[in-house]
């Protein structure tokens, strides 16, 4: 046989190669390792193909479907990359988001190779460091504390009623990017104190430098080498600064960080009380204490508090740009979009507006009582949740409804695939604000909807998100009537390079209110 002609040293060679194959795909296919079903994996690649062919949130969805509500996956030579095991079952959920959280405490992120200075912000760090960021964090976002930036989100929102009148006049049409300029000027001024004024001066540097920082894609090689080898490019930083394509991104990292710091240096001469923001709420964070808490955060306020750093400072400022501004833009874009295509909703989402606030401003106190608001807005979380896919790694071995996880496995919580659960959500494509009476939602497990996550490590930021996305929903609707033009893509369809994003930017058009 040819074969035979081979020279001895290339045949043991290609003989290692494929015992190493073999060897590797076995040793990494987690359905073994847990006893649990799952998809088959490819040598290697574990399921990365299906998960670049189909995108995130659909992969996940039909991993559910197909093969239960405990599986394993396997990201082959990529480590854990795509997670160990996903779960979709409620009460296991429960188990590792509340009742375990203190040992269920970190995601699959490492600190060690994450870009400076978000490595120092509460969603990269781990274990007890977490549990003291977070324990001194948390106050800071108390109702108390939210009740005094309304009178902030009110003017951002005012500004962008300015722009969408002027939209109204021209009849121009305009894509889901516009709620970012209210969510960037929100952020801006609730975090940093800054008011950027995003629609009217867009080539600010914070609103260049955002866009950087927030709009990327798993297909774009630099997200991908970043995301695949984070370790040789965290060492490599030095010189991917000057390399274009890396540059924007660290350089917009970059950017920020030295924003905060330097307005930390100039804050330390403003006298005491000039300034609500994040920023400086955090100066004193250690000291803060509020009476206004959930149970989760009573459990979180258990764990040692400490004075923060101002690293640690400048990569949360960072944190809660990056969580805060995309996430609710994106959700506000699929609201307004949900809005205009079923005008029976918007319909009688006004006549609430109108019954309870008689034409008044929207504040903290009064956009509580829109029942049938938070009903459409938790209906639009649940079709287009933006945090699809979250992640807790346990830091000691540990047993879940008897299954054994062991330290260090990552635990994927697919959100999306959890909501498009047709069990719990009968025919799931459909938009129906009435899954969300309080009669509907208490025959429902709490662990079937989880747009913010749950327990101990969920966002921080909820409760800033809804009363922003409420203030200007409000206003909006107070001022217009949402339509969609000959440009809206109808059925709307999600991408697939892009987690959780349009496939094409979702075009409406506003129509005055005779009031
Ligand atoms: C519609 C808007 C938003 C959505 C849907 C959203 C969703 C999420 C989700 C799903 C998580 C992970 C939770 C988990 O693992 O259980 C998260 C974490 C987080 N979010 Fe948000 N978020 C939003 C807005 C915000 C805002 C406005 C801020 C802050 C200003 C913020 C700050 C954070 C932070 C700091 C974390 C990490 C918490 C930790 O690891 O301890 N988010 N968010």
């Amino acid at each position: 046989m040819d074969f035979f002609f081979l020279p001895s040293w290339l045949v043991v060679v290609l003989v290692v190669a494929v015992l190493t194959i073999i060897y590797l795909h076995y040793s990494r296919d987690n359905r073994r390792k847990f006893g649990l079903p799952g998809p088959t994996p490819l040598p290697l690649l574990g399921h990365m193909v299906d998960l670049m062919k189909n995108g995130v949130s659909e992969f996940d969805r039909n991993v559910t479907q197909s093969y239960g509500k405990v599986t394993a996956l396997s990201s082959g030579i990529f480590g854990n990359i795509l997670g160990d095991i996903m779960i979709t079952d409620p009460d296991m959920l429960k188990e590792v988001m509340v009742k375990q959280a203190s040992i269920f405490t970190d995601r699959n992120l490492n600190s060690d190779t994450q870009m400076k200075p978000f490595d120092k912000s509460v969603f990269a760090v781990k274990g007890e460091e977490w549990k003291q960021m977070r324990s001194t964090l948390t106050p800071t976002f108390s109702s108390g504390r939210l009740r005094r930036m309304e009178d902030i989100i009110l003017r951002c929102a005012n500004t962008l009623v300015e722009n969408l009148k002027k939209k109204a006049k021209a009849g121009e049409s305009f894509d889901n990017k516009i709620w970012g300029r209210f969510t960037m000027d929100v952020i801006c001024a609730t975090a940093f104190g800054i008011e950027v004024d995003s629609l009217n001066n867009p080539n600010h540097p914070f609103v260049k430098n955002a866009e950087i920082a927030t709009h990327f894609s798993i297909t774009d090689p630099f997200i991908f080498l970043i995301l695949f080898f984070p370790r040789l490019m965290k060492k490599m930083e030095p010189i991917l600064r000057h390399v274009p394509g890396f540059r924007g991104l660290l350089g917009s990292f970059r950017y920020f960080g030295e924003v905060t710091k330097d307005i930390l240096e100039k804050r330390s001469e403003a006298p005491e009380g000039h300034y609500n923001d994040f920023m400086q709420l955090m100066l004193t964070a250690h000291t803060l204490s509020t009476s206004e808490l959930s149970d989760d955060e009573k459990e979180v306020q258990k764990w040692k508090k400490k004075a923060l750093t101002t690293e640690e400072i400048a990569g949360n400022g960072l944190l809660f740009f990056i969580a805060g501004y995309g996430t609710a833009n994106d959700t506000l874009g699929y609201t307004s979009y949900l809005l205009a295509t079923h005008p029976e909703v918007q319909q009688r989402l006004l006549e609430e507006i109108d019954d309870v606030l008689q034409g008044a401003e929207p504040t903290y106190d009064n956009v509580s009582k829109l029942t049938y608001l938070e009903q459409v807005i938790n209906e639009s979380m649940r079709l287009y949740p933006v945090g699809l896919r979250q992640d807790r790694v346990p830091t000691r071995d540990t047993t879940v409804n008897g299954l054994f996880i062991p330290k260090g496995t990552v635990v994927i919580i697919p959100i999306y695939a959890i909501h498009m659960d047709p069990e719990k959500y009968p025919d799931p494509e459909k938009f129906d604000p009435e899954r969300f009476t309080p009669e509907a939602k208490a025959k429902r497990n709490p662990f079937c909807y989880l747009p913010f996550g749950m327990g101990p490590r969920s966002c921080i930021g909820m409760r800033l998100a809804l009363l922003e996305m409420k203030i200007i929903l409000v206003k909006v609707l107070q001022n217009f009537t949402l339509k969609t033009c000959a440009e809206t893509q109808i059925p709307l369809v999600l991408s697939k390079s892009d987690a959780m994003r349009p496939e094409k930017p979702i075009m409406l058009k506003v129509e005055e209110r005779n009031m």
